[in-house]
């Protein structure tokens, strides 16, 4: 009877060597690859959350999951991508014992089941459903002459360190030679390659441990990125302290302005001071200049002016114009001229504008930027001027040709707008129209 049986086990033994052989070949390809494939979705997933180690241990506490990596992540790192992983494998290891198990039992006859069902349950078992495994060794032991000793599963999240350290399968399995039956190294074989398995299926959370890495990595980006905000936030601050002071500087300067240096202002303001001296009172109109008084103000050009000439393309030009007095018997002007598109200053004028007291009698004497100074005479008749060059002279190196004539017309339209039309007559060019423009009053 026992050769009978010890023929029945070897080709049970058989059986199962190739059985376990097939199964680590089916796991090298498509599990490895589902696994892998699970691992990277999940890893791609952001914002990873905190889960108990639980999720990881639900089937069998991996002791790869429970070692700390060369970055000091812990198994307390543990997140749902991998989390989901470690379930998966550990769901491989029921399977291993489980549908051999079933397979089996259809297969062989009462007698034998009943045998195997005792020897299986001395089988190093990776999966978690060990619950009283312990006691059921301590039994078979006892009674069985098969003493190989099976791997101890670690059990609890509380077991030590040193417990939980990945035995090499082998050295588990046959572990204690001496304590091995009649036919050691064939029970050794099943008990291999079973364990080949689990050992195998164990590897696969090696995906676990690199996308922990990737985790890491993750974790330490977005504690830079924190960081990073953090300094971002406190720049805001100090900037907006910043502008608060300046504000607050700036209010105590323009009180010290007001208090200290009631001219400061002008002195800096466009005009260059031009009205420093009339801050107290405003200057009266010199009744001489009364004639004039409707060219008072500042003036801008609308629409801009138009240029031409005979030798030049027709050109546009934005013009700003400001006339005015200071109590004297003349008025005081500037004509300021700027590219419609770049508004670059181009030609530009400044000068004044005197009557024959008791007469109609213009004077108009203007230098201009391009090194020309003229003086022009006329007449003002009721809201028009019109004068002509009266001389002209110029910078030794001014540009040729050489204006020898203009004459200029100003009119107060209807409308309110200020119209200017100036001719003009070079070395090459007879008296022809240069410029014209109207303006629109900006202030008094
Ligand atoms: C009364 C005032 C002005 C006088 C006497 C004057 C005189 C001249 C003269 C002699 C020329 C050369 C013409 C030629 O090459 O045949 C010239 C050209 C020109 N002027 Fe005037 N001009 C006056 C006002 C202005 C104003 C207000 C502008 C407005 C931007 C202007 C824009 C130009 C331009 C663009 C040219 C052609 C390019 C150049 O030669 O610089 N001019 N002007």
């Amino acid at each position: 009877m026992k050769e009978m049986e010890q023929v029945t086990l070897q080709a049970e033994i058989g059986s199962m060597s190739e059985q376990g052989e097939n199964f680590q070949v089916q796991l090298e390809g498509s599990l490895r690859r589902m696994l892998a494939d699970n691992l990277v979705t999940k890893v791609v997933q952001s914002k990873p959350e905190k889960q108990p180690l639980d999720d990881c241990t639900e089937t069998i506490i991996h002791p790869e999951c429970l070692k700390m990596d060369k970055s000091g992540i812990s198994a307390d790192d543990f997140t749902p991508p991998v989390s989901g992983a470690c379930k998966f494998i550990g769901s491989l290891h029921s399977y291993s014992f489980f549908s051999k198990h079933t397979r089996e039992r259809s297969s062989l006859p009462k007698e034998q089941l009943e045998r195997k069902r005792l020897r299986r349950t001395m089988e190093p078992s990776c999966s978690s459903n060990t619950g009283d495994q312990n006691t059921t060794l301590t039994e078979a032991t006892s009674t069985s002459s098969l003493t190989a000793i099976p791997q101890k599963p670690p059990q609890t999240i509380s077991a030590s360190p040193a417990d939980l350290t990945p035995k090499p399968a082998t050295e588990a399995v046959v572990g204690q030679k001496g304590e091995t039956d009649a036919n050691p190294m064939s029970i050794n074989e099943v008990i291999m390659s079973a364990s080949g398995a689990c050992k195998l299926i164990d590897s696969l959370h090696s995906y676990c441990f690199s996308s922990r890495q990737n985790k890491s990595q993750v974790c330490c980006l977005r504690e830079q990125v924190e960081k990073k905000n953090g300094e971002l936030k406190q720049l805001r601050q100090k900037i907006s302290r910043s502008d608060s002071q300046v504000r607050k500087l700036k209010e105590k300067l323009n009180e010290l302005k007001r208090i200290n240096f009631p001219f400061l202002n002008n002195l800096l303001s466009q005009d260059g001071g031009q009205y420093l001296l009339h801050l107290h009172k405003t200057p009266q109109l010199n009744p001489v200049i009364e004639p004039l008084s409707w060219m008072l103000g500042t003036w801008l050009s609308d629409p801009p002016g138009d240029g031409t000439f005979p030798t030049m393309k027709p050109f546009q030009y934005l013009e700003e114009v400001h006339i005015s007095h200071v109590g004297q018997p003349m008025l005081n002007f500037s004509f300021n001229a700027f590219h419609p598109d770049t508004r670059k200053p181009m030609h530009r004028e400044c000068g004044f504008i005197r009557i024959k007291p008791d007469t109609n009698k213009v004077a108009f004497i203007s230098a201009q930027n391009t090194g020309l100074v003229e003086v022009e005479e006329g007449e003002v008749n009721g809201q028009e001027l019109s004068i002509a060059s009266h001389s002209v002279a110029r910078i030794s190196f001014a540009k040729k040709p050489h204006v020898e004539q203009i004459t200029r017309k100003f009119r107060l339209n209807s409308d309110g707008k200020l119209e200017q039309t100036v001719c003009m007559g070079t070395t090459t060019q007879p008296m022809t129209q240069h410029l014209h423009i109207t303006y629109k009053k900006v202030t008094p």
